[in-house]
């Protein structure tokens, strides 16, 4: 599992270190670790020119005394100081050192161009205005050094690309687009949320010494080695009963083929049995898709609710379907409830429960929400109940007047905050799908997955999710677990069915069964 920690914990874990370091130990790994980085990278793209954007702060520190270990190992080597105090402005142990290893020092407060043109002609540019202690957005100075940077050129964001909200929390367009960040420690939020994800590129942790493993992260992805850990492998006592039964109530008239997708990927994730509740067409479609499924209620041990339900439809059969939907959500099992189902949805459950909107779903269901607890006094469905964590990074849980519409353009803006807001309001695991799947539970660090190609974005895709997190909780798991560790699956599974090229539903749901064996037998084989 990769662990990002939020910035006061990262601080806290550095004061530590501190005490028991001599003076300058932590720069110095870390500039040590930034400046190796960055020669294998000079010797890949073949430069030889680098250039370190400094900054006021210790970021720029780092990048001064990377840029002269480069000095020392030959390469054209000069650092450009950003701040408008020029030299004093800078970390001025750092400035000797860059200076006595022969590096160049351009200063912009003194001579614009020539720092714009010193920017301009690097192969590779270490990112060093601000780290951990940046505000978002860039200033005017060093935006004009930003966009000076040539399109070939290699960045390294230092510690987090300049601009970026360390905490990920708000989206920034002004900031450092990097190719790779060398950051020190352990991973902050911004890594690994959609707010900074793309800026981020290829992310490379330096350890230093600071110790986080026993403080709770802000954020948390999964790995592959985590399916190994986590995925519910039958032992030699069980039996379908006891592996856990899937109820699915999916598909219509208006759209039978969710219906196939849900149950093909439960069956393909290894579920111990299937009960599937649906209208004619639907059921004559599963019947041959599936027929491993059982058409009909009865005991399951969880259920996903709402693929392709049509909630309009209201001839017999149809309300016959939705009662079963209507059931399961006011039954105490577990449920998956994705698409028509999050129209049931009426507030908090008592139960485990997984919501599985996009953007759009998300907005149309906190605006319903939300309007109907406006005006009440009751703090639990409006959200007013989450309280700020500050060791795991969380805010408390802000958002417009209760009653305000949510459209789905802020859900994209803003989409940890408006998973978060969902989260306080229905006690439920929320997971806000997009190219970065999010899953919040509250009181849990958020867990981020980013394993799918963008063909995954391809119709039919979401019921094949919520099949695969159906049978994850009908096996026991708890919802963040399961939630997260589908997400995972469901996007390997994507991404080697697409091989590069275009995928479709079907062939995620049917790609489940090797990607989850490949996936434990490389846990088997792994050493130790
Ligand atoms: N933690 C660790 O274990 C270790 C941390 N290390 C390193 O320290 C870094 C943190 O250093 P830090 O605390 O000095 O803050 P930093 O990120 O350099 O920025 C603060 C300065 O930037 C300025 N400034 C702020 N916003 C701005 C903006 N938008 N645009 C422009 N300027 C802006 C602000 O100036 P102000 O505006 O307040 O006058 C202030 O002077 C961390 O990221 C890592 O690289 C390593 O050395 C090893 C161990
Ligand atoms: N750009 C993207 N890159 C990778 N995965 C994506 C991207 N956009 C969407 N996805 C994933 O594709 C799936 C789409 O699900 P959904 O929108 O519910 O489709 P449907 O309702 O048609 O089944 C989700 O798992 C989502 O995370
Ligand atoms: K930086």
């Amino acid at each position: 599992m990769i662990r990002a920690h939020s910035v006061e914990a990262v601080r806290a874990a550095e004061a530590a270190a501190m005490a028991r370091l001599p003076e300058g130990e932590l720069m110095s790994r870390a500039a040590h670790g930034l400046a190796e980085v960055a020669a294998a990278r000079l010797a890949d793209v073949e430069g030889t020119t680098v250039v370190g954007l400094v900054g006021a702060g210790d970021n720029g520190g780092d990048t001064l005394y990377a840029v002269a270990q480069l000095a020392e190992s030959g390469f054209a080597s000069a650092a450009v100081l950003v701040p408008s105090a020029g030299r004093s402005g800078v970390h001025a142990a750092g400035l000797r050192a860059a200076e006595s290893a022969g590096a160049l020092v351009h200063v912009a407060a003194e001579d614009p161009e020539d720092a714009v043109e010193a920017v301009a002609e690097a192969a590779l540019v270490l990112d060093g205005i601000v780290g951990i202690g940046g505000r978002p957005g860039l200033r005017p100075e060093a935006a004009r050094l930003v966009d000076a940077i040539d399109d070939d050129a290699w960045v390294i964001a230092v510690d987090l690309a300049s601009g970026l909200d360390p905490a990920g929390e708000s989206g920034e367009d002004d900031a450092v687009w990097a190719d790779e960040t060398v950051t020190f420690g352990t991973p902050k939020p911004v890594h690994l949320l959609p707010a900074g994800e793309a800026a981020t590129g290829r992310l490379t942790v330096v350890d230093i010494g600071i110790e986080v493993d026993d403080v709770p992260a802000a954020v948390e992805r999964l790995t592959w080695d985590d399916v190994t850990t986590l995925w519910p492998v039958p032992g030699r006592g069980d039996d379908k009963y006891s592996r856990g039964v899937l109820g699915v109530v999916a598909g219509s008239e208006a759209y039978p083929g969710a219906a196939v997708l849900c149950t093909t990927a439960a069956a393909e994730a290894g579920v111990g049995m299937l009960r599937y509740v649906g209208t004619p067409t639907p059921v004559g479609l599963v019947h041959q898709a599936v027929p491993e499924a059982v058409v009909g209620e009865g005991r399951v041990q969880a259920w996903v609710v709402g693929p392709g339900l049509d909630t309009d439809a209201d001839d017999e059969r149809a309300r016959e379907q939705l009662d079963a939907a209507r059931a399961a959500l006011g039954s105490d099992l577990p449920v998956v409830v994705d698409a028509g189902g999050l129209a049931l949805v009426e507030g908090r459950r008592g139960a485990p429960t997984v919501l599985t909107p996009h953007a759009g779903e998300l907005a149309r269901l906190l605006t319903r929400l939300e309007g109907r607890s406006a005006g009440t006094d009751d703090g639990t469905q409006g959200g007013s109940g989450a309280t700020a964590d500050r060791d795991r990074g969380e805010r408390p849980v802000t958002g417009p007047a209760r009653g305000a519409e949510t459209t789905a353009d802020d859900v994209k803006a803003d989409p940890l905050g408006h998973a978060r807001r969902l989260a306080a309001l229905t006690g439920a695991t929320v997971l806000l799908k997009g190219a970065t799947t999010l899953v919040v539970t509250e009181g849990e660090p958020v867990r981020s997955q980013a394993d799918a190609p963008s063909w995954l974005a391809t119709a039919g895709a979401g019921d094949v999710l919520s099949g695969v997190i159906g049978a994850l909780l009908a096996s026991g798991l708890a919802p963040h677990d399961a939630a997260s560790l589908g997400a995972l699956v469901h996007g390997v599974a994507a991404d080697r069915a697409s091989g590069g090229g275009p995928l479709r539903a079907l062939a995620v749901a049917h790609g489940l069964r090797p990607t989850v064996r490949d996936l434990l037998a490389r846990g088997r084989s792994a050493p130790g």
